[in-house]
């Protein structure tokens, strides 16, 4: 049986129907007047499977290269992308059913090309909920990804740095997050789930990926850099507003060391599709915890920092590409094996 959110409220003596408005589904009864108009229109802002699937098979038409890692770059790291060669680029507004990126700094399309010859597709350019995207909106492209053959994926971001230590500048591999955002009822694979993806139900102790982060630690050794390379606890917060001084307050006491407003939809939404992922948060700015100190964060300092570390992160993120494809070459000729043994065994 379909399982796509169309299919299951044409076939199920009750329906769910989607509010754009709270961003929630509720469940009506079959034969309540106008639920039929009501269902269309609501689900029509549901990407079903079968959706997904004609964005990725349009973008294939316009593409050779099959990437199958995939990179969203952060305020102010949309450069990472310009490291590409043999590009591709789609602006988000040519690719059918996309969101428009709003927020400066992120640039609002999608780029194919290769990474000294490994093929990748970038965001250059990310949603957030507080543009107006409900989160399953924000994290579709991660969807059409995995459509497309991507199953490992780097994701960055800028983050205010909470922790006592940390100072701008900062790269912070993420181990975990808090979903303050999930907390409040609000998550991307909230409604009818797809089980083409993967499972209703999934864990997230391992959703940061601890062989990568090892390799990320690696590497940045190897490039002098781990004096200013943390690992830490990534907090989401909804946004646009930056944090209060209780805020952060009450997050540092919760373990909480670094603060955004973005990436945990998109790790959610791949770590549901069997992903494999490594993240990291540029610091950007302090997070002020003090009532008298007059520091006051401002996004044009969040974007300076992504320029200031910008020749750093490429050789990172570079270096990590290589180190993916590597591993995925080895799981392959692995798998190889196993079904050759397999064979010899019957
Ligand atoms: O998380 P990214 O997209 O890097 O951007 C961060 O920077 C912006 C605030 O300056 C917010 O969007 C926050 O989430
Ligand atoms: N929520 C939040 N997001 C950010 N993005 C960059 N800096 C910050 C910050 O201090 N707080």
């Amino acid at each position: 049986m379909k399982t796509d959110p169309i299919s299951f409220a044409a076939s199920s003596p009750m329906r769910a129907a989607y509010s754009p408005l709270t961003h929630s589904f509720s469940s009506f009864k079959i034969g309540t007047p106008n639920l039929d108009a009501a269902i269309a229109a609501n689900n029509s802002n549901f990407y079903t499977y079968e959706l997904l699937q004609s964005i990725a098979e349009w973008l294939k038409k316009r593409v050779d290269i099959r990437p199958t890692v995939g990179i969203i770059c952060g305020s102010g790291l949309g450069s990472l992308a310009d490291t590409l060669t043999e590009r591709n680029t789609f602006p988000y507004e040519v690719i059918p059913h996309f969101p428009k990126s709003t927020v400066h700094g992120h640039e609002g399309q999608l780029v194919f090309g290769k990474l000294k010859g490994v093929p990748v597709v970038c965001m250059q350019g990310r949603f957030h909920y507080y543009e107006g995207y409900p989160l399953w909106k924000c994290s579709m492209p991660i969807r059409v990804m995995k459509l497309i053959g991507v199953n490992q994926l780097i994701v960055t971001n800028a983050a205010g740095g909470l922790h006592s230590d940390y100072q701008p500048g900062d790269i912070m591999i993420m181990k975990d997050h808090v979903n303050l955002m999930g907390f409040a009822g609000n998550n991307p694979l909230q409604g009818v789930n797809e089980e083409r993806f993967g499972p209703r139900f999934i864990a997230m102790n391992r959703a940061y990926d601890k062989e990568l982060r090892d390799h990320a630690k690696k590497i940045s050794k190897d490039l002098g850099i781990e004096s200013f390379v943390r690992e830490g606890v990534y907090a989401v917060l909804g946004g646009p507003n930056f944090e209060t001084i209780a805020e952060l307050r009450l997050l540092k006491t919760c373990g909480v060391d670094a603060v955004g407003m973005s990436t945990v939809h998109e790790v959610l939404t791949a770590h549901h599709a069997g992903m494999r992922i490594f993240a990291f948060s540029l610091i950007s700015n302090k997070c002020v915890t003090d009532y008298d100190d007059d520091y006051e964060v401002n996004h044009a300092e969040v974007i300076d920092t992504g320029k200031m570390r910008e020749p750093i992160l490429k050789e990172l993120v570079t270096r990590m590409v290589l180190k993916m494809s590597e591993l995925e070459n080895e799981s392959a000729s692995a798998n190889n094996i196993d079904s050759a043994s397999l064979m010899f065994d019957y």
